[in-house]
């Protein structure tokens, strides 16, 4: 049905109940279906020749506009936190309140930079971001047959929209839901705006208040696409959805996080820095007949 699930990188718990999925889904059409997917490390690439790709976070903070001492507090953070974000044997109650502080210090430190609007393009361009690869078939065949792809993000929402401008691949049917800046009448930073998303509150709390609420609710056949067991929820609360497939990236700490992962997505990708998987699940349900 789809070679590419015989990849080495893929972890199935349960390849049944996935085959019946994906089925349920090509059956109902591409008219009933969305793409609701996280943006870093999912849509972006974890790593690249031996190095962290950067978040959309890490681009701002290692870019040419913030003071060496703030670079230095921004990376104490991260290597504060992060352990905790991904820690298996710590709860999400115990993590939530500890991703608030840290998004909130972060975002301080960032205010404080006077980051110009004007400065973000060529932030992005100096960057080490990268796609993962498969991106230019995953995002036009999602426009092609006008599927909605809804990207929820924790991380900065303007940096998120200027990547995919710069691949060329912001189409009408991308909508991004994230952590934007404010910025004031000569386009200096001034606040971030809220809610505040963070790893742990990606569901309907945020959604409920979107303009893309509505749109979200009429289509019933989701594929959800992540890299955090924070991202499992990010489709919780939508009414009416009758099939969902979630699929998710393991970047890291492969050994210890795989039994949480196996029993929260349906297909767990290993260490996989493509959309192979993705975008031969799509080309099934949208193409073959
Ligand atoms: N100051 C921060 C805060 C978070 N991160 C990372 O960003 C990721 C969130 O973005 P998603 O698109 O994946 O929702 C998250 O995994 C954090 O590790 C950061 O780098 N810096
Ligand atoms: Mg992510």
């Amino acid at each position: 049905m789809v070679p590419e699930l015989e990849k080495a990188t893929v972890r199935i718990q349960q390849p049944e109940r996935v085959m019946g999925i994906i089925r349920s889904i090509k059956e109902q059409g591409m008219n009933k279906l969305q793409v609701i997917s996280d943006f870093d490390m999912t849509l972006s690439r974890f790593g690249c020749n031996g190095r962290r790709c950067p978040t959309s976070h890490n681009i701002l903070d290692n870019s040419h506009v913030i003071s060496e001492d703030s670079k230095k507090k921004l990376k104490d953070l991260l290597h504060y936190y992060y352990p905790i974000e991904i820690d298996p044997n710590r709860s999400l109650e115990e993590k939530r309140p500890l991703m608030v502080e840290w998004w909130t210090r972060a975002h301080e430190l960032l205010t404080q930079q006077k980051i110009q609007k004007g400065d973000i393009a060529q932030i992005v361009r100096e960057s080490d971001v990268m796609l993962r690869d498969g991106f230019n078939e995953l995002f036009d065949q999602l426009h092609k047959y006008n599927v909605p792809l809804f990207i929820f993000s924790a991380g900065v929402g303007d940096i998120v929209e200027e990547i995919i401008c710069q691949a060329n691949v912001f189409y009408s049917n991308v909508n991004v839901v994230s952590n934007y800046m404010d910025f004031d009448d000569n386009g200096v930073l001034t606040h971030f705006k809220g809610p505040l998303i963070h790893t742990y509150n990606k569901n309907n709390s945020i959604l409920q208040g979107t303009e893309y609420f509505q749109q979200l609710s009429t289509r019933t056949s989701i594929i959800l696409l992540g890299d955090s067991m924070g991202d499992v929820t990010m489709a919780d609360g939508i009414p009416s959805v009758e099939n969902i497939l979630k699929i998710g990236f393991l970047n890291d700490k492969v050994e210890e996080r795989r039994g949480k992962y196996l029993d929260a997505y349906d297909i767990v990708l290993e260490s996989d820095e493509t959309l192979d998987v993705v975008n031969g699940i799509l080309r099934y349900i949208l193409i073959e007949t």
